[in-house]
């Protein structure tokens, strides 16, 4: 797959595939698998044109927007699924105010598009006033096609990336994995932490992540990595340590079961199956020990049971 970062200098047809991507839930997996059928039947590839940063994060900075994935997942689900081309455009106010009129002269006729694919929420140009209906307009004025495609739906549910970011911040990771169709993960660099966890027995893995993603909500949750090739499960918690502090600042830490190699300054993904439970103050050391035994075993379990994911 390429990934370019300017237009080209001449246009090579293709069809494209427009949107943010965030997460490459399943509803975007279903728009890419339509655009995949048009490149078929038109004898090219399937492309697609995201912009950095998120557009939300420019035009709407005061909502602190945090993203379910990094560019660099995005390009690797789409370098998956088959995406010939990914046109990786800078996201500056000038393109907020490009008119819809001008972001099809100026972004896509030069891209050479003999088809677009969209979902029914498609917006673009200035202040969102393209909409799937113009942009058929537009693909009508200037010779290419254009599919909108409908809702895709789970339980009567529309899939999108704002409603699974919501799932993730309410903990249900089920209802977040099943519209994304894969687990929702965090990443980040392994830190020093209080040092007090390998004194209980529980080592954990303080894990800095990017002030830009989302943190799932505060709690204990049975997850796997892949560390050096190898799956090393394990629980998270993501919470302030009520036990030990009054006030403390949300960290993420994950105890692996079965591993003590050295992971500082390591980058590591966590992949989340499940949240096991609330974090909690306990009456002292002894009584948190005791609840961490019983997380070991649940988490166990629940993992046990994916083992085959
Ligand atoms: C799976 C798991 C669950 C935890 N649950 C709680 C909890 O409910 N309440 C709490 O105060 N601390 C909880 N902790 C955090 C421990 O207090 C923390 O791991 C311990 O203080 C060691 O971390 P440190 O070395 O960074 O201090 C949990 C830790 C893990 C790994
Ligand atoms: N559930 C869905 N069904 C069909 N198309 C979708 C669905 N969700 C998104 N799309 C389309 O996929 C493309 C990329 O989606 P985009 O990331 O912009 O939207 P989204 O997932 O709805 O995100 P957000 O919730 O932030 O608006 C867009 O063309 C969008 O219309």
């Amino acid at each position: 797959m390429q990934v370019r970062t300017s237009l080209p200098m001449e246009r090579e047809p293709c069809v494209l595939a427009l949107g943010n991507f965030d997460g490459v839930h399943l509803g975007h997996r279903k728009l890419l698998l339509h655009g995949f059928e048009q490149a078929v039947v038109l004898g090219v590839g399937l492309d697609v044109l995201i912009f950095e940063p998120h557009p939300l994060k420019v035009l709407f900075p005061e909502r602190g927007v945090k993203l379910l994935s990094s560019t660099q997942e995005r390009l690797q689900y789409m370098e998956e699924l088959g995406v010939h081309t990914v046109y990786h455009l800078p996201f500056t106010l000038e393109m907020a105010n490009t008119s819809p009129e001008e972001f099809v002269e100026k972004i896509l006729l030069p891209l050479g598009v003999m088809h677009v694919v969209v979902g029914f929420n498609y917006s673009f140009g200035a202040q969102g006033k393209g909409n799937p209906e113009l942009l058929q307009a537009l693909g009508h004025k200037h010779g290419f096609g254009v599919s909108v495609l409908q809702a895709q739906t789970i339980d009567g549910r529309v899939i999108s990336s704002s409603s699974i970011r919501k799932a993730i911040l309410q903990g249900d990771i089920q209802l977040a994995s099943s519209l994304l169709g894969h687990l929702p993960c965090l990443r980040g660099t392994v830190i020093h932490g209080e040092e007090r966890g390998r004194i209980l027995g529980y080592p954990t893995a303080n894990i800095l992540t990017s002030d830009d993603f989302l943190i799932p909500k505060r709690g204990v949750y049975a997850i796997w990595s892949l560390i050096d090739g190898r799956r090393v499960l394990g629980m998270m918690n993501i919470g302030m340590k009520p036990t030990f502090h009054e006030m403390y600042d949300t960290v993420v830490e994950v105890h692996f079961f079965d591993f003590d190699g050295n992971l500082y300054e390591k980058e590591i993904t966590v992949f989340i199956e499940a949240r096991l439970r609330d974090e909690r103050k306990f009456d002292g050391v002894n009584e948190l020990l005791k609840q961490l035994d019983k997380d070991c075993s649940t988490a166990k379990a629940v993992l046990n049971q994916t083992r085959d994911r």
